[in-house]
């Protein structure tokens, strides 16, 4: 495809992606990033140049870039650091859903969306940044929102005082905000994952202005896709009929009961549910297939033959849609249209023409390669965390009677999961029988990887 002043190539098989990311220096993401990242953030000149050197790492792992992408990685994956901030979310998350509680008889009504956000924004957020953490000021977590549903004038840059003068003025509170974080040592006490980026940073020589400025973009990766992923899957559990019951069940039997004082305390461990519970964690990837759209991108950085056969022509830029790919009925089968929650089981009959599962590679709801999403296994835990208890302990109605899903068409350019037009208001009373006692998470085993993408198979 040629686009004014930019060839672009569109690949929408999994075969020819998986070729493409196996080139992470001839076919790059980080010049691209690299680019984009000072209109998002807003930082200075000097922070781009800091950024652009050794930007794609040809001479070695050094330089901000590289060593940016290596520290989130690390403090990422399974152990110490991931464990921390697994254990601030579900205390969050279990603290969150308590507020949801009816008195005696009664029901809470809720903007579905606008409390998911809310409540997933304050547990990631308080995990990544801990004690001191910016957005506990709601002034502080609104203008990130201002900031992000703004995002594509930004990007477009087209007179951005103007198209874009709110979202500017979001992210000047939010920068202050992270400004005053950093100098008063607010890092000091946070996650791995922020020490790291901080000291990467600082390491390299970026300016605590713009380390600042930098940390808007961190956000805008840690907070974005969550909240409409636990939407969608909340609005089709409970609107597929008889999934929430057959949830419940298999739910029910991971959940482990004692009492203390007198009083009953239910406990759910993640890592359980996510090896025992088949159906739950294939809901969970069929909602992404199902309402995901983000495209990977990579820039041509020397003339490259892909697969023996197509010449991609250097500065060209490379586009993979995952849209297109969880659409091809030739990958997934002649239900590709419809949510299946039993798609990702093993034993599930698929609608294939072989018959077959389609290969793992086809699921790319967290991007693939070098920049294959980091966070996807604290996202995993956080969405399993919302959507298990929320399921356990409330019966929840559309208010307006029946249920439908919201369209989707002002979705942000820089998020994945498709974000709602429009909330959906509900009603929830707690579940027969669930009206008393207390409810908890545990994390057991916790270096136990579900493996959510092919990459986690290969580890
Ligand atoms: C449902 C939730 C999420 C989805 C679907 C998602 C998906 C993605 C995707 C598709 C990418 C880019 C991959 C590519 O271009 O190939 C990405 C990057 C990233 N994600 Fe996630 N993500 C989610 C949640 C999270 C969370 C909770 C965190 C952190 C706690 C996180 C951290 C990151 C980071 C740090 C990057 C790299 C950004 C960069 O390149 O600078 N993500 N994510």
């Amino acid at each position: 495809m040629t686009m004014p002043g930019q060839k672009m190539y569109i690949v929408t098989t999994p075969d020819l992606i998986q070729a493409i990311q196996k080139q992470p220096k001839a076919l790059a993401f980080p010049p691209i990033e690299a680019k984009f990242a000072s209109k998002i953030c807003g930082s200075t000149e000097d922070a781009h140049k800091i950024l652009m050197k050794n930007v794609n790492g040809d001479d070695g792992d050094w330089g901000l870039s590289m060593e940016a992408y290596a520290g989130m990685r690390a403090a990422l994956s399974a152990g110490p650091g991931l464990d921390d901030m697994n254990r601030v979310m579900i205390q969050n998350i279990a603290a969150s859903l308590d507020s949801l509680k009816p008195s005696p008889g009664s029901r809470t009504k809720i903007e579905l969306a606008k409390w998911l956000r809310q409540s997933v924004t304050a547990a990631t957020t308080n995990s990544v940044y801990g004690p001191h953490n910016p957005f506990k000021d709601l002034a502080v977590a609104d203008a990130f929102w201002q900031f992000e549903s703004n995002l594509m004038a930004l990007l477009v840059g087209i007179l951005p005082s103007l198209t874009a003068h709110k979202g500017l003025a979001g992210r000047a509170k939010v920068v202050k905000a992270f400004e005053h974080y950093f100098r008063t040592d607010g890092h000091k006490q946070a996650s791995i994952l922020m020490k790291n980026r901080y000291e990467t940073s600082a390491k390299n020589g970026v300016s605590v202005e713009d380390i600042a400025r930098f940390e808007v973009g961190g956000a805008v990766a840690i907070l974005v896709n969550t909240a409409p992923a636990v939407f969608w899957m909340l609005l089709l559990a409970y609107s597929h009929p008889g999934l929430v019951d057959e949830l419940r069940r298999d739910i029910g039997e991971m959940m482990t009961e004692k009492t203390s004082n007198g009083d009953t305390i239910r406990s759910l461990d993640i890592t359980s549910l996510k090896t025992s519970c088949p159906l739950l964690t294939s809901t969970f990837q069929e909602v992404l297939r199902y309402r995901s759209m983000g495209t990977s991108v990579r820039q041509v950085m020397e003339d490259t033959i892909l697969d023996s056969k197509w010449l991609l022509k250097k500065d060209c830029m490379i586009q993979m849609p995952s849209r297109v790919i969880h659409k091809d009925k030739s990958i997934w089968g002649s239900d590709v249209d419809k949510f299946n929650p039993r798609r990702f089981m093993k034993d599930e009959p698929q609608k294939t023409q072989s018959g077959r599962r389609p290969n793992a590679t086809a699921f790319r709801a967290f991007g693939g390669g070098t920049t294959l999403c980091p966070g996807r296994h604290f996202a995993t835990n956080e969405i399993l965390a919302v959507v298990t208890m929320f399921i356990m302990r409330y019966d929840m109605k559309p208010t307006a009677g029946e249920w439908s899903l919201p369209t989707t068409q002002n979705t942000n350019v820089a998020t994945v999961v498709m974000e709602p037009d429009t909330d959906v208001e509900v009603e929830l009373s707690t579940r027969d029988g669930f009206e008393e006692g207390q409810w908890a998470f545990d994390l057991k085993d916790s270096g136990m990887v579900f493996a959510v993408v092919a990459e986690d198979r290969a580890e």
